[in-house]
């Protein structure tokens, strides 16, 4: 089945990525900003959803501020549950709320029309052409034919398609059908979008290129994003604020910056050659010394006006040191101990349920 017999559209000549189309006029339309309506993009209270009996969400309650959001847990914690239950996809036990201001789950019409959703799993039609489907997407959403499909065109050159857009969706690569649900959810101009493992099966190229479109989204358009993950690294590389899942109850909700921060001063240094006569002098001067897996120290409850002190143990113990600078907390630490239900863990704890990359 072909939606468009249009001999126009082969002759479409893709262009590199541009946040301007051929008319010059905005791809993406601007939300306001510091209206105070979008600043909260999800709100939801006491969010409960069983299978058959079985919780998937426990009472669930969260804020979720603009910007991009890590949703994060191990397998099984929810995740995709809390965003199809947002949508309007799986109906739940009890909860209300609102996403974009409007009611959830009573108006959840306007937020599927606010909200431009990729699925974890692949969603397309057989026999559709690339443009086709993301054109069909845009239809969906009330725009007329020819817009939609100008419209799909701007999506996929924004999602670097070249020619590939003609072929059909079933002879795409796993990056290809990932580009292509996000084409697919960004063709309507939502100011949110929820992503559900939108990296997995990418390669590293085409992972940082997902992100950088990720990051160009949030940070010129100014679309709030929902990033579902297991991959640590892609929400440290664009993540403004993380929430962690555990069992179906949220456990962290906070900025990536708030969490990352130690809660004592806490100096990383590397060295060269062996640290051990060092850590004895800082040990015995009272501080907490860790050594990482690389050989590079973690030294706690130092101030950063202490280094004078770092650098004359360095000089009297005849290390070299190559770099120091303030301690930041493990993503992969603060994940692990969130899910284990634990307060700290040696730093070099393995990972078990998240990924620490690709
Ligand atoms: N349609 C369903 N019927 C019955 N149980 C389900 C259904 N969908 C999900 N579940 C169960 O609900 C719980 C939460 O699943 P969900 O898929 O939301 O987790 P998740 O965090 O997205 O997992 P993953 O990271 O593996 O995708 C799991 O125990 C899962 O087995």
């Amino acid at each position: 089945m072909r939606l468009f017999l249009d001999d126009g559209i082969k002759r479409r000549v893709a262009e590199p990525s541009r946040h301007y189309n051929r008319y010059n006029t905005r791809l993406f339309h601007q939300p306001l900003r510091g209206s105070g309506i979008i600043d909260a993009v999800v709100q939801v209270e006491g969010v409960t959803k069983l299978y058959r009996g079985v919780p998937a969400l426990r009472d669930v309650s969260l804020t979720v501020a603009s910007g991009i959001t890590g949703l994060l847990g191990p397998n099984g914690s929810g995740k995709s549950t809390l965003i199809k239950a947002l949508l309007g996809l799986v109906k739940t036990q009890s909860g209300s709320g609102q996403v974009l201001g409007h009611a959830w789950p009573g108006d959840v019409r306007r937020i599927r029309d606010s909200v431009g959703y990729l699925p974890e799993d692949d969603c397309y039609i057989t026999g559709l052409v690339g443009v086709e489907s993301v054109a069909l997407m845009a239809r969906l959403s009330g725009l007329s034919g020819t817009e939609a499909l100008r419209r799909a065109h701007e999506m996929m050159d924004f999602c670097d398609f070249g020619e590939e857009r003609y072929r059909e969706i079933q002879s795409y690569s796993t990056g290809m059908r990932q580009k292509l649900k996000f084409a697919q959810a960004l063709v309507h101009d939502p100011p949110l979008m929820i992503l559900d493992e939108p990296t997995t099966g990418l390669d590293p190229d085409q992972r940082a290129s997902m992100l950088n479109r990720i990051r160009t989204l949030a940070l010129r358009h100014g679309k709030s994003v929902i990033l579902s993950t297991h991959i640590l690294p892609d929400v440290r590389a664009v993540c403004d604020n993380v929430i962690i899942l555990v069992g179906g109850t949220v456990r962290v909700v906070d900025s990536l910056e708030t969490l990352s921060r130690p809660s004592s001063p806490t100096l990383h240094v590397t060295t060269l050659g062996d640290p051990a006569a060092l850590i004895a002098k800082a040990t015995d001067a009272g501080y907490r010394v860790l050594q990482n897996e690389d050989g590079s120290l973690r030294i706690e409850g130092i101030e950063a006006t202490d280094t004078a002190r770092l650098w004359d143990w360095a000089a009297e113990t005849q290390t070299s040191i190559r770099r120091m600078q303030p301690a930041l907390n493990s993503l992969d630490k603060i994940f692990m101990d969130v899910a284990k239900g634990r307060d700290s863990l040696p730093s070099d704890t393995p990972l078990e349920s998240f990924s620490a990359g690709q």
